[in-house]
């Protein structure tokens, strides 16, 4: 059975298509999953890296604004619809599963036309250009949030099956978390990053959190700078005057490949909103403290924000209101009210979807029938 799978431009885009690939692959070993994606994009380094065939088509962003380029995108896209189109003739697959960024665009459409079934997953609770225009021609629509639901056409075909999430997410405990780390069972940890290059606004408020609350008994922070901000927040932190070897309840690191492990062992997250990070935090039923970051596309990390600040899951401070003692304020609250935290980390779990994949995969199957 043959699978294409697209989706490109950013990490956001690409980590789901290539789980949904896997997931393919692992429920039908005889399939061949060919990704298609954008000429130099991302993909085109990531999914040979992933072991998965690549083909490439040529495309452009469009402008939201009028601007004369968009006639130039016009042209490529109706030369990508051509092209995508010969792709999928000559591979015929079965299903066509789309993730947003541009490449799905003329992707999928070829796909519509030439009556293969379709399936477009969007991954924010604020869907993407794409994925809207192309909801109106595909068989199935996939979410992350229930929140993205109102933005679709309501004769659309619309399912909210989570975002798939890392399987190391899911395999550790707690306590061999802690153990591994090296942190009391009984002590809280608080985990704060930005994205996956770290957040400055967050380093910055972080600076003063720690120094509150350096050497407190009982509580313990793993602080990620993101790699291209950890000299910088070494010098600020000693101009600060907080020395963090000093009580050793502080571990600070440029970037955490054992954020899966941080996670279960931690017990309250303060970070950005990322539709990859939320998932995450769901899954685990972890709380936390979000400060969307402000430039992401049509603001979408709020929207992603507040979905889950609206089932009590997580308290939202915007990046242009962060400060060092306003986080720090929210931080010493939440510690001082273990029930709350515990209510927190319920409604976090209620949101969490850890089958998300196989919901997928499923949609894939009848799909394929
Ligand atoms: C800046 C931006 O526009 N980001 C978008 C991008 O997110 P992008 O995928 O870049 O960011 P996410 O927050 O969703 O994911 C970050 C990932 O990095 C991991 N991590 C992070 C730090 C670290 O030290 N170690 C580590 O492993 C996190 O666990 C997570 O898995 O696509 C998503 C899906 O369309 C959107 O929701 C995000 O808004």
């Amino acid at each position: 059975m043959h699978f294409v799978v697209t989706g490109g431009g950013t990490g956001g885009h690409i980590y789901p298509a290539l789980a949904i690939a896997r997931g393919l692959l692992a429920k039908y070993p005889e399939a061949r999953v060919l990704y298609i994606g954008r000429d130099g994009g991302l993909e085109a380094d990531l999914v040979p890296r992933a072991n998965l065939p690549f083909r490439a088509i040529p495309v452009t962003g469009l402008r939201r604004s009028l601007s004369p380029r968009n006639l130039l995108v016009f042209w490529q896209a109706a030369r990508g619809v051509l092209l995508a189109r010969q792709i999928l003739a000559d591979f015929k697959p079965r299903v066509v599963v789309g993730t947003g960024g541009y490449v799905c665009g003329p992707v999928v459409l070829a796909a519509v036309l030439l009556g293969i079934p379709t399936l477009i997953h969007e991954q924010n609770a604020l869907p993407g250009l794409t994925n809207r225009l192309l909801s109106r021609f595909v068989s199935q629509v996939a979410l992350t949030f229930e929140d993205a639901r109102k933005y679709f056409p309501r004769k659309a075909r619309v399912k909210v099956t989570g975002l798939p999430v890392r399987p190391e997410v899911l395999a550790w405990r707690r306590d061999e978390a802690r153990r591994a780390m090296g942190i009391p069972e009984d002590a809280q940890l608080v985990l704060s990053f930005g994205g996956s290059q770290g957040a400055r606004m967050i380093n910055l408020a972080m600076i003063e959190v720690l120094k509150q609350l350096n050497g407190r008994e009982g509580v313990y922070f793993l602080h990620v700078t993101g790699s291209g901000h950890y000299e910088e927040f070494c010098a600020r932190a000693r101009e600060a005057g907080l020395s963090i070897a000093e009580n050793g309840n502080i571990i600070l690191v440029p970037y955490l490949d054992e954020m899966p492990r941080a996670m279960a062992a931690a017990d309250l997250v303060i970070c950005r909103a990322g539709a990859a990070t939320l998932s995450e935090l769901t899954v685990v039923g972890l709380p936390a403290i979000l400060i969307p970051y402000p430039y992401a596309t049509g603001n979408h990390q709020e929207y992603n924000a507040r979905s889950l600040e609206r089932e009590g899951a997580a308290l939202v401070i915007r990046d242009r209101d962060l400060t060092g003692p306003l986080l720090a304020e929210k931080l010493v609250q939440l510690l001082a009210q273990p029930a709350k935290l515990k209510a927190m980390a319920g409604a976090s779990r209620r949101l969490g979807r850890a089958r998300a994949l196989d919901e997928i995969v499923e949609i894939i199957d009848n799909l394929a029938r």
